[in-house]
C-alpha cells in the first residue's frame, strides 16, 4: 500500500493531524498534503515540507489515503467536489468528521472504496491522541495500516461504528473537559497561594501523572485514590466536598449532554 496522505481541511485538528504525521518521520512532509481554501494559515507546515494547495481535486490526486477534516455542515459538498477524482481501486477515505456516519459518506460518493472514521483528539499534534476507528469495506492491510499510523499519533483501538459518537464525547471532547478541570485547579492553586505560572504546572504534571498512573498500571481510579486518601486528612476532606457540590453528577451530565447533541441535533 502506497502512503501518499492527503488532508482535506487544513483547521485545528487537519494541522494537528499533519503535525503529528510528520513530527516522529513515520512519513516523508513531501508525502503529505493539507489544503484550505485560504492557505495563509498552513504556511508554518509548508516550511516543514507539506505540500500545502487550495485545490481539493490535487490533493485527491495527490492522496492514496484521503483525510477529510471539515465541519460536518461542509462534508457533502467537499465529497461531492472530488467524487470525480475518488478511484476505488487506489484510495482510502478516512473521515474525521463528528456525526457523519459511513452510510452518509457512501451515499454522497456513490463509489465502493474503503471508507474509515477515525475519531483522534488534537492531541495527535504531539503523538499523545487517543484515536478509534472505524471502517466498512477496509482490507485487513489497510486496517492494520491505518491502525500503525495513528499509533504513532497516540493509542488506538478499532470500535463499531455504533459507538463512534460516543467515542467522540469522551476522547475527542474530552481534551476540552480536562482542560477546564486543570483549569479549576489552576484557579483554586492561585487562590491558595501559587503564582499563575507555578500553579498551571503543578496542575498540568499531577494530571499527567494521575493518567500515567492509570495507563502503567493498569488500574481503577479508585484504587489511586486510596493510595492518596489518609484518613481523617485534607485529600479525603476536599474530595467529599467535590462530591457534594456534584462534581461527578456535573461531568456526568455534561459528558449526556454531549452525547445528545451530536445524537439529536447535529
Ligand atoms: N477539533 C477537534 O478537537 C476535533 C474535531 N473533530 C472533527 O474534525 C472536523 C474539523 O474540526 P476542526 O478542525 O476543529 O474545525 P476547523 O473549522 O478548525 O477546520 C475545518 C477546516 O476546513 C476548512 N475548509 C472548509 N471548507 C473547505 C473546503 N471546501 N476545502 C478545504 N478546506 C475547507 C476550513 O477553512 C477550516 O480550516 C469537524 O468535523 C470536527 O467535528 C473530530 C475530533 C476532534
Ligand atoms: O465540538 C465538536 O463538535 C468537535 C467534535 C469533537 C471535538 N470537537
Amino acid at each position: 500500500m502506497s502512503n501518499k496522505i492527503s488532508i482535506i481541511g487544513g483547521g485545528n485538528l487537519g494541522t494537528a493531524i499533519a503535525e503529528g504525521l510528520i513530527k516522529n518521520g513515520f512519513i516523508s512532509p513531501a508525502n503529505v498534503m493539507i489544503t484550505k481554501r485560504n492557505v495563509h494559515t498552513l504556511q508554518p507546515l509548508k516550511e516543514r515540507g507539506v505540500n500545502i494547495s487550495n485545490d481539493n481535486n490535487e490533493a485527491a490526486a495527490f492522496g492514496d489515503i484521503i483525510i477529510i477534516a471539515v465541519k460536518p455542515f461542509q462534508v457533502q459538498e467537499v465529497l461531492l467536489s472530488i467524487k470525480a477524482t475518488l478511484d476505488e481501486s487506489r484510495h482510502v477515505l478516512v473521515s474525521v468528521v463528528t456525526g457523519i456516519y459511513i452510510k452518509d459518506i457512501y451515499s454522497i460518493i456513490e463509489k465502493q472504496l474503503p471508507v474509515f472514521r477515525a475519531m483522534p483528539n488534537t492531541a495527535i499534534a504531539i503523538s499523545e491522541s487517543m484515536t478509534c476507528l472505524c471502517n466498512q469495506n477496509g482490507t485487513p492491510e489497510q486496517i492494520r495500516y491505518l491502525e500503525q499510523t495513528f499509533d504513532q499519533m497516540g493509542k488506538t483501538i478499532t470500535i463499531d461504528e455504533k459507538l463512534m459518537d460516543a467515542a467522540t464525547v469522551l476522547g475527542a471532547c474530552g481534551t476540552a473537559y480536562a482542560m477546564r478541570y486543570i483549569r479549576a485547579n489552576i484557579q483554586g492553586g492561585i487562590e491558595i497561594g501559587f503564582s499563575a505560572s507555578v500553579a498551571s504546572l503543578i496542575a498540568a504534571q499531577t494530571v499527567k501523572g494521575a493518567a500515567e498512573l492509570l495507563l502503567r498500571n493498569n488500574s481503577h481510579p479508585e484504587q489511586e485514590i486510596d493510595k492518596v486518601t489518609t484518613p481523617k486528612g485534607c485529600t479525603i476532606a476536599g474530595l467529599n466536598e467535590m462530591e457534594h457540590q456534584g462534581f461527578s453528577s456535573s461531568l456526568i451530565k455534561g459528558l449526556t449532554a454531549s452525547y445528545k447533541k451530536i445524537t439529536t441535533d447535529m
